[in-house]
């Protein structure tokens, strides 16, 4: 039988045999990081990749070392990359990021903001939280009439709702984002407690109908499901739902939207904590037609597409990891006119001036198929 110290005294040989050899040649790889700065050719360069690959497999002996080799050269040759965006970022070779400006604060007076919705919208609640008095505000009728705004420069900023912490993502907003060129630039959370509004001094045995946004029904699906008789019309906005509600003065209709726009249109409230968590909130993002970020900024918002081949994601995603960045969310939404084909959106922790950030955007630049930073934004939470 053999000897497992022997082995493994063996092994600690062959390892430091390979270190040396890493290291001789992550060195030659920065001599080429240096011809590349210096030529301005691409770090990647896919066809060298594939032959090597191929070559490397045809030494290696066996169907299983030949894998063994693809995959440990793939990696290496990932590294060798990663070595050489930091050369490039190091030596100040600009990337997608350049046009980005870093300023102390946003421009928050005088400004014009547009939301989606109607007073005593959340998205008004949002706006009133993020901004000051001091702006001039106007609402539109939907998501897409508020992007136009700003990519006409009516607007300077629109208030749009992207997250809920009960029933996730809004999708529309991040397709929408995908195709204007606009960008981050803040955010805001506003806590969200629905309530079912009516005409006042209504009995809910009176109530036939409940009209309320997709996103809020859902998110008081439990509270409906224990009134299976209710007609459930879905309307715009929450708010709208109220205002229909005051409008056509029917008793046997109600709203489920928010306090305030009960107060706004004067009806009552009917049942209050109708949301099964209690812990209901909605993250809004403040959109500009430029590309700023605050010297604050402590949240990066990318989004990028991928080839549809196997591990391409988890290359990607190694740029975060190998630069030591902390990933807060990961989302992916199908592409349009590619069959399961999707394209992902990440946040991570960091600011655009930080070199692991520049270094990571190069990588992802680089190797996805397309990639755009939504904007730096958010506050670093506090401890
Ligand atoms: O040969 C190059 O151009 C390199 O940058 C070196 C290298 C490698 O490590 O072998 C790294 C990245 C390229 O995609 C191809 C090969």
């Amino acid at each position: 039988m053999t000897d497992l110290l022997e082995c493994r005294k063996e092994i600690d040989v062959i390892d430091k045999e390979i270190l040396r050899l890493f290291e001789k040649r992550m060195k030659v790889c920065e001599d080429v990081a240096e011809y590349k700065i210096h030529t301005g050719k691409k770090v990647l360069d896919q066809k060298r990749e594939q032959d090597k690959i191929e070559v490397l497999k045809e030494s290696a002996h066996g169907e299983f070392n030949e894998l063994g080799a693809q995959e440990l050269f793939q990696q290496i040759m990932a590294i060798s990359r990663k070595r050489q965006y930091q050369l490039l970022t190091k030596n100040g070779v600009e990337n997608d990021t350049k046009d980005y400006e870093m300023v102390d604060a946003l421009p928050m007076t005088g400004v014009n903001v547009v939301f989606q919705g109607v007073e005593g919208a959340y998205s008004y609640a949002a706006m009133r939280a993020y901004f000051s008095d001091a702006v001039n505000s106007y609402h539109v009728k939907t998501f897409r009439d508020a992007m136009e705004e700003v990519a006409s420069g009516k607007a300077d900023y629109a208030v749009l709702p992207i997250e809920n912490s009960t029933e996730g993502i809004v999708t529309d907003i991040y397709d929408l984002l995908t195709e204007y060129q606009l960008y981050i630039v803040g955010e805001q959370g506003v806590k969200v407690e629905h309530v079912l509004l009516g005409i006042p001094e209504t009995s809910l045995d009176e109530i036939k109908t409940v009209y309320s946004h997709p996103q809020a029904l859902a998110q008081c699906k439990k509270y409906l499901e224990s009134h299976p008789d209710w007609k459930i019309v879905k309307t715009e906005n929450t708010a709208g739902a109220a205002k229909k509600v005051h409008e056509e003065m029917n008793r046997s209709q109600a709203a489920i939207a928010s306090r305030a726009a009960g107060e706004l249109y004067g009806l009552s409230v009917m049942a209050e904590n109708i949301c099964y968590n209690d812990q209901n909130v909605t993250r809004f993002i403040i959109v500009s037609a430029h590309p700023v970020y605050e010297k604050s900024a402590a949240k990066v918002s990318v989004c990028f597409e991928l080839p549809h081949e196997s591990g391409t994601l988890y290359n990607m995603l190694s740029h975060f990891i190998y630069n030591g960045l902390s990933m807060t969310k990961i989302e992916s939404r199908p592409i349009t006119g590619k069959k399961w084909e999707y394209r992902f959106f990440v946040d991570f922790e960091g600011n655009l001036e930080e070199p692991a950030v520049k270094n990571a955007l190069r990588g992802l630049e680089a190797e996805a198929n397309r990639m755009r930073v939504l904007g730096n934004y958010g506050q670093q939470e506090e401890q």
